[in-house]
C-alpha cells in the first residue's frame, strides 16, 4: 500500500550488505517507487521487496529486544533511525549500544545527571548515565564489585563514554572531595602522554586502560587505581602519514615559554624528526598551547612536584634531540660502523641529563657482548645504530609513561580502600585491521579476542549453562566460539606468542625463520591463514571480527624489546637521578646478571590474564561503541561500516539471546528479602518456604506476563519484569515512607515539646524564675477562686433578697432621701447597733422586739460594744443593711479614741469583704471634716459605704459617689 514501509533486498551482495528499509511512494503494475532509508528514490521490481516492515521497526525502539523482527537489518535500521533523531544510545537488554555522534549533544548536563540518578534501567531513555547509575546502585545494593567493559573500534567513542561514566560517578557519589578532582585530573595527563592523532581518530588512546574507582560503604569515592596496557611506543619514532606522535610533544613545544624552551634547547615541532614523520604537526580541533597549561595544572592537582615536572620536560626534550642525532655509515678495519658527524644534539642531551657526549656516542654506535666472561665491544652498522638510538628513545618514553601512571596512582590510591567496593572501567583498544598490521595489532587483537570471549562467556555460555542447571525453558541459540583463535595466538602450549619468544632466544632467529615455523606448526589450524601470493611476508588469523594478515617484519625485535646492556650502562652513567630512576628495574636486573627481561608478549599476556581475573570477580556491564563513519563527520551513518561493527561485536546474537533469555536473576532468599513487601505486609520468617513466597510475589506483580521463570534456586527475570517489580516496590516503599514520616514527625514533635518544657523548667529553676511562675499561677488561681466565691455570694444574696420585701427596705435613691428626724435616727441607730439581725433571715429591723435590743444594750456597756465592733466580721454581718451603716458606725464611735475608730472600721471592712461596697477615696473627703484621724492613718485608703443596704457588683457611678460623700459630710456636720 502507498505509504507503507517495506524491506528491500540490498543492491550488492557483500559480507556486510543487509536489507534496507524503504517507504512506498508510488505503485505501478510490476514496479514500486520507493524512498529508501538513505533518502534515495528508486523504482524497484516487486521481486526486490522482501516483506512489509513490522511497526516496531518503523519508528525504532529504545531496546532492540522489543523489535518485532530481530535480524541484522532491523537492528541496523533501529540504530540508523535513532541516530538520525540524535538518539545515539540504544539498549539491547542491559547492554548499551552507543553510536558516536561526532558532535556535542546537550545530553550530558547536570540536569541529566540528576534525572538518571536512582532510576532503574529502562525507566528513562537509554543513556551512558543509566548504565553508570545501575552499576553504582548494584554495587551499593549487593556490595559486589562492578565493571563496565567499553569496547569498539578506534574512534567509536570508548574514551568519551569512559570519561562520561567517570564524571557521572564523581557527581553522584556526593562527596565532591579532592580525590574526585584528582581522579578526573588523571585524564588530561594520560591523554597527553598516551593519546595521539591517528587516521581513524584525532584523539586515539594508544594504550589500554583499566580504571578502578573505590567507594566507601556510604558510596563516596575514596580512591582510584589506573592500570595501563601496552603503550604503542613505536609511535615515538615513526608515524603513518597524517598521524602524529603523542600529544605531549606538540603541547610542550607550543605551550612552553621562551625561557624554558631555551633552557631545554627546544624550538618548534617542525624541527624534530620524531615529530614530522606523519607531516601533521597541526590539525583542526586541537589547540596544543592551552592544552599544555591544562596538563601542568592537572599535574599540580596530582601532586607532581616542580622538580618532577622539570625532569619530565627534560626527558621529553632528550627524546626529541635523540631523534635529531644524525648518523652516517662508516667502515673501521673493513667492518661496518657508524659515525655521528654533528655532535650538537648529542651535546644537548649530555647537558640535559648530565652525560658525557662520548659515552652517548659509544652507547648508540657500539655494542658490548660478553665472550668468555670478558666484555667485548664491537661497532654497529648504520641500520643497527639507528635501531639502538630509536630503542633508547622508545625505552625512555615507555618507562616515563609507566612512571607517570605510577605517580598518578600514588596520589589517588587510598591505602584503606582495600575494604571498599569498586567499579572498574575498561577502555581498551578496539579490534584493528589495517592495510599493514604488525606485532602491536596482533597483541591488540589478542586482547580483543580475550574480551570477546569474556563477553560471550557471560552472555551465552554461562547463561545457557545456568538455564540448563535451573531447569528454565528456553530456545538454545548458537554462537561462534572464538576459543580456537585464542588457543592459536596465546593459549595452547605451542602458540604463536610462545613461538615468537622461542625465536627471540635463538641467536640466529629472524622474522623469516619465525614465519616459516608458523607455517609448519599451524598448517592444519582452522584459524591460521598461510601467506598469500600478495602477502608473502605475512600470516593471517581468522579473528571473530574477520581475517587479519600480519606482516612479520620486526616481530622478533619488537617482542624481545631489546634494550641492550650497553644502553642500560649508559643510563647508569647519567647524573640525572630521575632518568636513572626510570630504569631502576633494568639496572637491578643487569646487576643480578639476569640479562633478559620478559618479552613483550609474555608481559602482555600476564597483564591480560590478571585483568580477566579481576573482571571475572565483578558483575559486568557492557557498552558497545559504534563508529558511524570513517570521516569523523556528524550525522553520517555508513551502513556497511556499522553492520560490520555490529557483527564483530556479536550484537545480533546478543540481541537474540537477550530477547529469548532472562538477563536478571536473584536467589530466592535475596529475591524474597527484597520484594516481600509486594505480597502482603508480613516480612518473611526464617523458616518460610522462600520458593513459595517468590512464586506468590511474581504471580501478584507479574501475573502471567512471561517476564519471569522460577528455577530451582533462582528467580529469572526479563528486563521488563525486573523494572515492573522495582517500580511496584518503590511505590510501596514511598507510601510506607509517607506513613513513617508522619509517625516520626509526631513522635519527634512530642519529644521536642517535652524537651522544651524540661529545658524551660530547668532554666526557670536555675534562674529563680520558677518561683515567679509559681506565684504567677497562684495569683491567677486565687483570683479565679475569689471570683467564684463572689459569684456564689451574689447568687446567695440574690436568693436571700428575693425573699425580702423590697418596700420595707426602702427603695429610695440618694437624691430624694428624706431628712431623718433626730429621734428616729437615734432609735434607728441604737436599734441597729444593739440589735443584731441576720440579713439572710429576711427580717426587718423594725420588726424585731425592741425589748431584746434594749436588754442587749443595757447588758452591753460601751466598752463591750466597742470590742464587739472590733471583732468586725460577725458584728457587721449581723447588722441590717442600711444606707446609713457608716454613719451609724461613726455615730457609735463618736468620742472613741482614733485607734478604736480605726479598729472598728477595719472590722467593718473585713466583714464587708467581697460585698463590693461603694468606695470613695480619702482624698475626696475634705481634710479635717471627716475623721481627721482616719485620713492620717496611712493604711486606710478608703471609706466604705453601702448602697441601699444591698450588696452590688456594680461600681458606684462617680456622681453618686460625690453625692454620698456630700451626704456623709452633711450628716456628720449635723451630728
Ligand atoms: N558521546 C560523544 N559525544 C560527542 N562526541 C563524541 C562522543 N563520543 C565520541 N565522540 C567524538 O569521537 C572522537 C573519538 O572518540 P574516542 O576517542 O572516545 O574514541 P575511542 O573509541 O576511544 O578511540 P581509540 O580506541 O582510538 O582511543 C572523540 O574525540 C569525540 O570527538
Amino acid at each position: 500500500m502507498l505509504g507503507d514501509y517495506v524491506w528491500m533486498k540490498p543492491e550488492k551482495k557483500g559480507q556486510f550488505d543487509v536489507a534496507i528499509g524503504a517507504q512506498v511512494v508510488k505503485i505501478a503494475a510490476d514496479k514500486l517507487s520507493v524512498v529508501d532509508d538513505e533518502g534515495k528514490w528508486q523504482s524497484v521490481a516487486l521481486s526486490r521487496i522482501l516483506k512489509v516492515m513490522n511497526s516496531t521497526s518503523i519508528e525504532g525502539m529504545d531496546d532492540m529486544i522489543s523489535l518485532g523482527e530481530l535480524d541484522e537489518a532491523s537492528i541496523l535500521r533501529n540504530l540508523f533511525i535513532r541516530y538520525k533523531n540524535k538518539l545515539i544510545y540504544t539498549y539491547t537488554g542491559s547492554i548499551l549500544v552507543a553510536v558516536n555522534p561526532y558532535q556535542c549533544l546537550p545530553i550530558y548536563t547536570a540536569e541529566r545527571i540528576k534525572l538518571y540518578q536512582d532510576r532503574n534501567l529502562g525507566e528513562l531513555p537509554p543513556h551512558i548515565f543509566a548504565i553508570a547509575d545501575n552499576c553504582y546502585t548494584h554495587m551499593r545494593r549487593d556490595g559486589q564489585d562492578q565493571c563496565i567493559v567499553i569496547s569498539g573500534e578506534s574512534g567509536a567513542g570508548k574514551t568519551e563514554n569512559t570519561k562520561l561514566t567517570l564524571q557521572y560517578l564523581a557527581a553522584i557519589s556526593g562527596r565532591h572531595s579532592q580525590i574526585e578532582q584528582q581522579v578526573l585530573a588523571a585524564n588530561p595527563i594520560l591523554e597527553a602522554f598516551g593519546n595521539a592523532k591517528t587516521i581513524r581518530n584525532d584523539n586515539s588512546s594508544r594504550f589500554g586502560k583499566y580504571t578502578e574507582i573505590h567507594f566507601n560503604p556510604d558510596g563516596a569515592i575514596v580512591g582510584a587505581q589506573i592500570k595501563q596496557y601496552l603503550l604503542e611506543k613505536s609511535r615515538i619514532v615513526s608515524q603513518a602519514n597524517e598521524e602524529r606522535s603523542f600529544h605531549i610533544f606538540y603541547s610542550l613545544l607550543d605551550g612552553l615559554d621562551a625561557g624554558d624552551k631555551q633552557r631545554l634547547d627546544l624550538v618548534d615541532a617542525s624541527s624534530y624528526k620524531y615529530l614530522t614523520e606523519g607531516s601533521t604537526a597541526k590539525y583542526d580541533g586541537r589547540d596544543d598551547r592551552p592544552n599544555f597549561s591544562d596538563i601542568r595544572s592537572a599535574m599540580k592537582e596530582l601532586v607532581f612536584s616542580d622538580s618532577e615536572i622539570s625532569d619530565i620536560l627534560k626527558v621529553l626534550a632528550v627524546i626529541l634531540h635523540m631523534g635529531n642525532i644524525e648518523m652516517e655509515a662508516h667502515t673501521i678495519d673493513h667492518l661496518d660502523a657508524t659515525q655521528i658527524p654533528n655532535m650538537t644534539h648529542v651535546e644537548r642531551i649530555g647537558k640535559l641529563v648530565d652525560l658525557e657526549p662520548a659515552a652517548i656516542v659509544k652507547g648508540i654506535t657500539t655494542k658490548t657482548i660478553i665472550i668468555q666472561n670478558e666484555p667485548t665491544v664491537s661497532n654497529l652498522a648504520y641500520r643497527d645504530a639507528v635501531d639502538v638510538r630509536d630503542a633508547l628513545a622508545k625505552g625512555i618514553y615507555a618507562r616515563l609513561f609507566v612512571w607517570i601512571v605510577g605517580k598518578i596512582n600514588s596520589a589517588i590510591i587510598q591505602p584503606e580502600a582495600g575494604s571498599c567496593s569498586l567499579i572498574g572501567l575498561l577502555d581498551i583498544f578496539g579490534f584493528e585491521n589495517f592495510d599493514h598490521n604488525s606485532f602491536e595489532q596482533l597483541c591488540i587483537n589478542f586482547a580483543n579476542e580475550t574480551l570477546h570471549q569474556f563477553f560471550f562467556h557471560h552472555i551465552f555460555k554461562l547463561e545457557q549453562e545456568e538455564y540448563d542447571a535451573e531447569g528454565i525453558e528456553w530456545n538454545h541459540i548458537d554462537f561462534v566460539d572464538n576459543q580456537d583463535c585464542l588457543d592459536l595466538i596465546g593459549k595452547k602450549p605451542m602458540n604463536i606468542m610462545s613461538l615468537m619468544d622461542e625465536e627471540c632466544m635463538m641467536p640466529k632467529g629472524t622474522d623469516q625463520t619465525l614465519l616459516a615455523k608458523f607455517n609448519t606448526a599451524y598448517s592444519k589450524d582452522k584459524s591460521y591463514l598461510k601467506p598469500t601470493r600478495h602477502k608473502t611476508n605475512s600470516f593471517g588469523i581468522a579473528h571473530f571480527a574477520g581475517e587479519v594478515y600480519y606482516d612479520v617484519q620486526g616481530f622478533c625485535e619488537k617482542n624481545c624489546d631489546t634494550f641492550s646492556i650497553s644502553l642500560i650502562q649508559l643510563i647508569e652513567l647519567s647524573g640525572n637521578k630521575f632518568l636513572r630512576n626510570l630504569f631502576q628495574a633494568d639496572i637491578i636486573r643487569i646487576s643480578q646478571n639476569n640479562k633478559r627481561s620478559p618479552s613483550i608478549s609474555v608481559q602482555f599476556r600476564t597483564s591480560l590474564e590478571s585483568l580477566m581475573k579481576t573482571l571475572s570477580l565483578c558483575q559486568p556491564f557492557f557498552v558497545r561503541c559504534i563508529k558511524p563513519n570513517e570521516q569523523k563527520k556528524s550525522m553520517l551513518f555508513v551502513r556497511g561500516l556499522c553492520c560490520r561493527q555490529l557483527k564483530y561485536l556479536g550484537m545480533m546474537e546478543t540481541a537474540r539471546i537477550r530477547q529469548a533469555g532472562y538477563p536478571i536473576r536473584h536467589a530466592f532468599q535475596e529475591f524474597v528479602g527484597r520484594y516481600w513487601c509486594l505480597s502482603g505486609l508480613i516480612p518473611p520468617s526464617k523458616n518460610e518456604d522462600k520458593h513459595e513466597r517468590a512464586r506468590q510475589i511474581c504471580e501478584n506483580v507479574l501475573g502471567s506476563s512471561g517476564d519471569y521463570q522460577l528455577g530451582t534456586c533462582k528467580v529469572f527475570l526479563k528486563i521488563a519484569g525486573d523494572l515492573h517489580l522495582e517500580q511496584e516496590r518503590n511505590r510501596i516503599l514511598r507510601n510506607v515512607a509517607i506513613v513513617q514520616r508522619h509517625i516520626r514527625r509526631w513522635c519527634q514533635r512530642r519529644r521536642a515539646a517535652a524537651i522544651v518544657i524540661k529545658r524551660f523548667l530547668l532554666a526557670a529553676v536555675r534562674h529563680g524564675r520558677f518561683r515567679a511562675w509559681r506565684s504567677f499561677f497562684l495569683i491567677r488561681f486565687r483570683k479565679l477562686r475569689r471570683q467564684l466565691i463572689l459569684f456564689q455570694k451574689l447568687w446567695r444574696t440574690y436568693l436571700a433578697n428575693k425573699s425580702v420585701n423590697k418596700e420595707d427596705l426602702g427603695e429610695q435613691n440618694l437624691q430624694n432621701f428624706p431628712e431623718i428626724p433626730q429621734s428616729e435616727r437615734t432609735e434607728e441607730i441604737e436599734g441597729t447597733m444593739e440589735t443584731p439581725v441576720r440579713v439572710d433571715e429576711g427580717v426587718r429591723l423594725r420588726d424585731k422586739p425592741k425589748g431584746a435590743a434594749g436588754e442587749c444594750r443595757k447588758s452591753c456597756p460601751p466598752a463591750v460594744a466597742e470590742a464587739e465592733a472590733r471583732k468586725g466580721g460577725m458584728a457587721a454581718k449581723q447588722k441590717k443593711p442600711s444606707k446609713f451603716r457608716n454613719l451609724i458606725r461613726w455615730k457609735s464611735m463618736e468620742g472613741k479614741t482614733p485607734n478604736a475608730q480605726s479598729a472598728a472600721l477595719r472590722g467593718w471592712e473585713a466583714a464587708n469583704n467581697g460585698c463590693q461596697p461603694w468606695t470613695t477615696s480619702n482624698a475626696e473627703l475634705p481634710e479635717g471634716e471627716l475623721a481627721p484621724e482616719l485620713t492620717k492613718d496611712s493604711k486606710r485608703k478608703s471609706v466604705f459605704l453601702r448602697e441601699n443596704g444591698l450588696p452590688t457588683m456594680e461600681k458606684a457611678p462617680r456622681e453618686e459617689t460625690m453625692i454620698t460623700t456630700a451626704l456623709i459630710r452633711q450628716k456628720l456636720r449635723r451630728t
